[in-house]
């Protein structure tokens, strides 16, 4: 099939790249020229596992490429793929203008039947604006030319992204239209010959599917990090409490793990942007307003050990960080905890030095000239002089670190840990003065 993607960022990228994985010609538009320039001299402009190889493969095949051009981009495919951000706008709810922008550009341009897959995450109602932005364009046009909207979210991890597009947990496909399902179902069925993954339903439940899955996941996550808040008090440790309840099949044990808060482009703007939709029809979302206020808090949750570990003045004390990143295998540093570690640190009067595997250029776009804060080019040379170590993503590396090495370079061996990475009781008996998130040592 011929497909439009229009944005190649982490969605974007990967589901046009994925898409001509299996046969697809997919046509990818993004009006930021960079992007576009950097991904036609075969570059990949975000850090994803195994995305360049499967870019890199298709291009050469034929069956990916990259355009700036709006007008080619809507004559090429039949189904075009909206996959733009849909950042929080200053009331927390979902900004629709890039949505809706693309919307526009295509009913402007289009001259045949069109299937148009919201891919983007976007409130309940969208897709009747985006076929109300369609409309009138065509209106203006004074011409009638058929098209359906579809609504398809997309659930893959960043880190994880082409293995997540490639094999689906489900494919949710909000139509009503038929013809544009048997279109999906057609576009669809090789990644599910195992069984059958897709998940018909109506547009607004396909809509309100995507929040529910992220403000679930994001509950379970709030709801451990306050628990090991209290284990911390009672003396319990939230890792055996964790595998403890995982292993109730109806609680399970993936997304229990407590740590210094979720960030990332999707949890914080998703649970915000339900709760605003909550607002807007007077049902008001009491669990995730909770969800949200927890989280929030438990970002500073490090900080407050470090100055209660150092005192209320940090003026003087230099600190190490390890991680920039919302999490492992990525370089997107959106919401990420560590911006709030930093800044609360340098706030209360402390340097720092971070290091992170692949994060550090975007945490030099974001921090710019940040004074206080320097960067190391590895993890040991981080700990030059610091008076403790803050760990704030659980990169593989920083798993099995040598001991040894970290003690030599620390002025003294202290470890607040946000990602829980070691055994508290192993760390004491090596000497290190060791601060996890919710254990007992
Ligand atoms: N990042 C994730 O892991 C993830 C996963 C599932 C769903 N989502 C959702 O998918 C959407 C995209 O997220 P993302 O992280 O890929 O965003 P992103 O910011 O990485 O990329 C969006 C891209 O769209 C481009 N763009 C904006 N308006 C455009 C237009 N009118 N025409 C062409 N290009 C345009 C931007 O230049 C940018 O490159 C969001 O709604 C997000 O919530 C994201
Ligand atoms: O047990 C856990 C699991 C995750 N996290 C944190 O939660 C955040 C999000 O992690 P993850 O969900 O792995 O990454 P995302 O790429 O943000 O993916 C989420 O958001 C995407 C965008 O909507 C969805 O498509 C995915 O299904 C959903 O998992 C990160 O800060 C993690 O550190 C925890 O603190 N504890």
């Amino acid at each position: 099939m011929k497909i439009t993607v229009v944005g190649t960022g982490y969605v974007g990228l990967v589901s046009g790249a994925c898409l001509a994985e299996m046969g697809n010609t997919v046509l990818c538009l993004d009006l930021d020229p960079r992007k576009i320039e950097i991904l036609k001299n075969g570059g990949i402009p975000i850090h994803e596992p195994g995305l360049d190889k499967v870019v890199e493969r298709n291009v050469a095949a034929g069956r990916l490429s990259f355009t700036t051009s709006v007008e080619e981009a809507v004559a090429f495919g039949q189904i075009q793929f909206i996959a733009v951000g849909t950042p929080p706008d200053e009331d927390g709810s979902a900004d629709l203008q890039y949505v809706l922008s693309a919307a526009r550009n295509i009913g402007r341009l289009m001259d045949g039947y069109k299937v148009i897959v919201d891919k983007s995450t976007v409130p309940v109602g969208t897709a009747d604006k985006v076929k109300a932005a369609i409309a009138d364009e065509l209106a203006k046009r004074g011409v009638e030319i058929p098209y359906s909207v579809v609504s398809n979210p997309e659930f893959l991890k960043e880190g994880a992204a082409v293995d997540d597009f490639m094999r689906p947990d489900r494919i949710v496909v909000g139509a009503e239209d038929p013809k544009a399902i048997e279109l999906m179902r057609a576009l669809y069925a090789p990644f599910q010959r195992n069984h059958d993954k897709l998940v018909i339903m109506d547009v607004r439940s396909a809509e309100l599917t995507k929040y529910a899955a992220n403000a679930m996941l994001a509950t379970r996550i709030s709801f451990m990090n306050e628990l090991a808040l209290l284990a911390e008090k009672v003396g319990a440790d939230i890792e055996q409490v964790r595998v403890g309840i995982g292993s109730d099949v109806r609680i399970g044990y993936h997304f229990l793990y407590a740590g210094c808060g979720y960030g990332g482009s999707c949890f914080p703007k998703d649970v915000q942007a339900l709760i605003r939709t909550g607002d807007e029809y007077e049902q008001h979302l009491k669990i995730l307003n909770a969800v949200e206020a927890a989280n929030n808090a438990q970002k500073q949750v490090l900080t407050t050990k470090v100055l209660k570990r150092f005192g209320n003045d940090l003026s003087g004390k230099h600190i190490a960080i390890w991680g920039l990143a919302f999490k492992p295998n990525t370089d997107d540093m959106r919401e990420a905890t560590s911006r709030v570690v930093i800044n609360d640190l340098i706030t209360n009067g402390a340097t720092v030095c971070a290091y992170d595997p692949v994060a550090m250029d975007e945490a030099k776009r974001i921090f710019q000239d940040q004074s206080g804060l320097t960067y190391a080019e590895n993890p040991l040379d981080a700990l030059k002089n610091a008076d403790a170590l803050v760990i704030v993503t659980e990169w593989k590396a920083f798993r099995s670190p040598d001991f040894d090495e970290i003690r030599q370079r620390l002025s003294a061996p202290v470890i607040f840990d946000g990602r829980n990475l070691y055994d508290p009781k192993m760390m004491q008996s090596i000497g290190f003065e060791y601060y996890p998130i919710g254990r007992t040592v």
